[in-house]
This record gives C-alpha cells, structure tokens and sequence, in this order.
C-alpha cells in the first residue's frame, strides 16, 4: 500500500479571545434582565429564574479558561447574546472560506507545498455557512487549486475523517495531495444564553496537507499508519438546525436549533469508546500502547482526557504526552485535536508515535496513528 503523509499543518485563530471572568459578567447580566422581565410569571411559578454563572464553575467543570471568537462585543452585549458578523455579499468571499484560506496558506508553507500540488479540497467541520456551492469549491477557487472540493460533517469527528478520506484519495491515485480545512465557527451554534454550556466553544480552523511519501519533500512529516473511524448514534449531542425548520415556523430560532447536551451522559458513554477505539487502532499498526509518546486527543474537556489517557496508561499522563489546548482555545469541535497536533508536534524525535483521536456528536470517533518521519 502506498505509504501517505501528513506533509503540514496550519492554524488561523480569531483576533478576539474572552476571559470565562467576562462570558461570566455578560450571563449574569442577562439573567438578571430576564428575570426582572419576567418577575410576575417566576413569582407565580409559571416560569423558572435562570441562576447564575460562575467562572469557577466553568474552569473545574472543564478545564476552560478562555475561548477565542470572530466577534466579541455582541457576545457580551447582555441585550443580545450573539455575535454581530453582518452578511456578506455574494461576491465577496465567505468568511468561513476567509479562515480556510488563511490555515490553508501555512499549511501550505509547512508542506513546502503550492496551489498546483494539491488535487482535492476536504472542508470537514460541524457547522457549514450556507446550503451550497460547497464551501470546499470556494477555498479551491479562492487558492487557484485545479481538481475538486467537496464538504463533509461528522460534527468534532469531522478532521479525523477527512483525515481517513484523504488517505484514501491518495492510496487509490485519485490525489496526488489533499488540503484538509476545518473551519469552525462555533459562536454560531452555542446558545449564550444557556447556563449548561454558554463556556464551551471557541473559534478557530485548522488545515492539514496529506500527501504520498514518494514524493513529500516537507520537514514535518508524519507518516499514517493506522486510521480507523466509528459512529454510534446518540441525541446526547444535537442541533435541530436544518433546511426543513422553515415548514414548522412555530420552532425557527428555538433553542434546540442550537447545540444542546446530555453532558454527563456524553462523558460517561464517550470515554471508554475513545479508550477503546485508541487501543484498537495502536494494535492494528502493529504498536503497544506503550510505543506511543504523543495523544493529540479531542480538546472538549480536560477531564474527560485526563480520563482517557487513565484508562490507556494505567496512570496519569504527563502533561507533554496529551497536550492541552483547550485551556485557551475552548471546545473548537474537530479543529481541536488539529491544533494541538500542530502546535505539539516540533519537539518529537524521527521514529516516534502519535495518536490523533477525536470524538463527538454522533456519536462520532476517529482515531489516526502516526509517525514522525
Ligand atoms: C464531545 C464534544 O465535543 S461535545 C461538546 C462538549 N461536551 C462535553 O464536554 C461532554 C462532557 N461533559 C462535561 O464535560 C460536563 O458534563 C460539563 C462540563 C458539560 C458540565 O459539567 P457537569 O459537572 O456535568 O455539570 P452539571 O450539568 O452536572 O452541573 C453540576 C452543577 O453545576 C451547576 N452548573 C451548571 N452550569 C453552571 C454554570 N455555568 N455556573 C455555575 N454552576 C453551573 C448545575 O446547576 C449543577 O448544580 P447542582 O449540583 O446543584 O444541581
């Protein structure tokens, strides 16, 4: 089988970072609106105060500190609890293939790549812009890339399988080299308003180039030796959001067409699934577990990978073996695995392994192992 790359990584991260202290400050105003508005109805027991956020909270609950944002001023307008990106015209570029461009271009520059060697265009993310044209045919075209782009979700999976689709694409000939972007806007599906999960998403997009050996010139060069993929279906991850809302109009807007969690129980089901499926796919490269000296896990929830990477080692990890990510950047669905990937990577000796794993809404798990050439 012919011997595949990751040749480069690349990473835009939004000007605009929030402190948990001031999301905090924001929900609590709001709530307090909210409640005065509805003083008489809570009284009469017909409605429920909404309580307070804590940055203390958010901090234990998950290991989040601070998340980085496209906008930040509306987040924190407590009148209106979103952020303010006004629409662009069709003619301009969309901001989400804005981001895929500029990871893709240091992407390209890691792989010592150009426009004219990429072939295929993946945008695999949770939250896609618009219906059509395909984001992924408005980065190729805003790159110069000949060839073909298409858009796939599987939701904070989404890199992991792009990953696994890459590969493939350049095993079989299709692709002499793929660009992988995962732009994800995340301030568009969470709900603000929610005190459950206002603090868990940030904006990022990352960008990977995946190439065949043979002819990889990059000097940061992973090889693939092992990918493997499971879905799992659950409504403890879910966002009603979709073309069909309009035929009831009664539900438009609501707050199930936001992202919405069963957090306990998605911590409880997804974590020995993850164990395992990492355990799986280390085997099936031919490793032990103990071989491998890098987890770039999905960055959810510190807890939920301290838990993981328990399970695997038997111990706890050292901070340098599952590098964290999420203490700044917050829950960037499928970018977040990808980030640290690209920021924890420089440091590994030639001949050492790394497991890219990520996990998700689906349920969703992709599990890459690698090697550092
Ligand atoms: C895999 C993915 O990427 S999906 C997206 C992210 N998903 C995940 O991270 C799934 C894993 N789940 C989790 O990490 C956790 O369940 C979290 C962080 C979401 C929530 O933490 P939990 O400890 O489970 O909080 P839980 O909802 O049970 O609430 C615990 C208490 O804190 C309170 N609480 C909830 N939100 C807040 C808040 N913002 N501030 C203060 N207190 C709060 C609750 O009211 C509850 O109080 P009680 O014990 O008096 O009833």
């Amino acid at each position: 089988m012919k011997q595949v790359v990751i040749s480069g990584t690349g990473l835009f991260t939004p000007p605009h970072s929030i402190s948990n202290e001031e999301l905090v400050v924001a929900f609590n105003a709001y709530a307090e609106l909210y409640n005065a508005e509805h003083a008489d109805a809570i009284a009469a027991g017909e409605l429920t105060a909404i309580e307070g956020s804590s940055a203390a909270f958010i901090e234990k609950a998950s290991g989040i500190k601070s998340r980085y944002v496209m906008e930040k001023s509306g987040i924190l307008d407590p009148a209106h609890m979103t952020a303010r990106i006004p629409e662009r015209a069709d003619e301009e570029i969309s901001l989400q293939a804005e981001i895929c461009v500029a990871a893709a271009r240091q992407a390209l520059d890691r792989a010592g790549r150009t426009a004219a060697d990429i072939d295929m265009v993946l945008v695999a993310c949770s939250n896609m812009q618009r219906a059509y044209p395909a984001m992924a045919v408005e980065v190729q075209e805003a790159l110069g890339i000949d060839g073909f782009g298409f858009d796939m979700n599987v939701a904070c999976s989404s890199a992991t399988f792009g990953i696994q689709t890459a590969l493939a694409a350049v095993q079989s000939g299709q692709a002499r080299a793929v660009l992988v972007l995962n732009p994800e806007i995340t301030s568009g599906h969470l709900n603000f308003r929610d005190r459950d999960s206002h603090f868990i998403f940030g904006d990022a997009c990352t960008a990977i180039v995946i190439e065949a050996a043979e002819t990889a010139t990059s000097a940061h060069q992973f090889e693939i030796l092992e990918s493997k993929l499971k879905t799992k279906f659950s409504n403890n991850i879910r966002n009603n959001f979709g073309f069909m809302n309009r035929f009831d109009e009664s539900g438009v807007g609501m707050p199930d067409k936001l992202f919405r969690q069963q957090g306990r129980k998605v911590f409880k089901e997804v974590c020995p699934m993850a164990a395992e499926m990492i355990r799986e796919t280390v085997t099936n490269a031919g490793l032990e577990v103990a071989q491998v000296s890098r987890y770039w896990l999905h960055q959810a929830n510190l807890n939920m990978n301290l838990l993981i990477t328990r399970m695997l080692l038997g111990r706890d990890a050292e901070p340098q073996e599952a590098p964290v990510i999420l203490d700044t950047y917050a829950n960037t669905s499928s970018a977040g695995s990808i980030i640290a990937f690209h920021k924890y990577q420089d440091d590994m000796p030639s001949g050492s392994h790394g497991v890219i794993c990520s996990f998700g809404a689906g349920y969703s798990i992709g599990c890459v192992v690698v090697r550092k050439k």
